[in-house]
């Protein structure tokens, strides 16, 4: 019998990952490796992967090593790499309270955009700092068909291009990449969110990831969201000095955005662990051939 690998199988507002533990990072997850696994035919199914190795174990990570003990080394769908993942930080997070490395409570993750706070709450929601929000300076577009709308650009250690639009169905299909421009904006590409109102402070998001394609939530996408959403809504929390919190409604689920006056966005929602088995180590190296 071939070599066995652990994996688990999770999911936050049913954004999902294939999670392989691997403390001491033996693995070689290659993009064609990554990929296999997350082939909702061929593989096991996710839209990215959780790689948990330990922050000193990670070449990428060892230097943040005293201020979180596990790094979630993040992969798309597609086998690339993305500096950070909302939903996956609290699925990640999940998946150490499973195995038994931490209990309910505060702990810290690092990740590619830096360590981010987590606290395991006793009722399940899982809230994660975010960090704040970079908007880089110029307009960018967003266009679908013969559509096309102006959109906000914001960085959440992953940059987003945010449209509002009068329908959700305005995105079509979400089959590629939206275009969005200037050509020049995105050079390492773009995560792509549409919105609509539900009321005050209460929109509704789709989404088209970079290296993930639409998926059914986007963390980052939503907190991207409520932050566009307070400036057209002239809540910024900075000029305000009033925290600024959106219930953003995604295909999959509920997210809640708060927005602080010194820039700290927290996200909360549900993390769920689905499963547990072990990858047929042959079978993941026929599939790299
Ligand atoms: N596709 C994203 C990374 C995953 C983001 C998303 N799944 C989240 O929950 O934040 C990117 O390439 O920047």
């Amino acid at each position: 019998m071939s070599t066995r690998i652990a994996f688990l199988k999770g999911h936050g507002t049913e954004n999902d990952f294939v999670i392989v533990p691997d403390p001491e990072n033996a693995l070689d997850l290659s993009p064609a490796a990554v990929a296999a696994l997350c082939d909702r035919r061929a593989g096991i199914g996710g839209d990215g992967v959780l790689h948990v190795v330990r922050t000193a174990a990670h070449p990428e990570a060892a230097h943040l090593a005293g201020e979180a003990e596990w790094f979630m080394d993040y992969r798309n769908g597609d086998g690339s790499v993305a500096e950070m993942c909302g939903n996956g930080v609290r699925v990640f997070a999940r998946y150490l309270q499973h195995a038994g490395h931490v209990t309910e409570g505060d702990l810290a993750i690092a990740t590619r955009a830096g360590v981010k706070s987590v606290h395991l709450a006793k009722d399940g929601d899982v809230t994660v700092g975010m960090g704040s929000a970079r908007l880089p300076e110029g307009e960018v577009t967003v266009s679908v068909g013969e559509h096309g709308w102006p959109a906000r650009n914001v960085n959440m250690g992953n940059p987003h291009a945010v449209a509002f639009v009068a329908d959700l169905a305005d995105a079509g299909r979400l089959l590629d990449a939206p275009p969005v421009g200037p050509a020049d904006a995105y050079p390492d590409g773009v995560n792509v969110e549409f919105v609509v109102d539900r009321g005050p402070r209460h929109v509704a998001m789709r989404v088209h990831e970079r290296g993930s394609g639409e998926t059914r939530s986007c963390g980052t996408g939503a907190c991207a969201v409520a932050v566009a959403a307070a400036r057209r809504d002239g809540a910024d929390p900075a000029v305000t000095g009033t925290p600024a919190t959106y219930t953003v409604d995604l295909p999959g689920g509920r997210l809640v955005i708060t927005e602080r006056p010194d820039g700290e966005i927290e996200m909360t929602g549900p993390a769920v662990i689905v499963a547990e088995g072990e990858i047929d180590a042959e079978w993941l190296e026929n599939a790299l051939r």
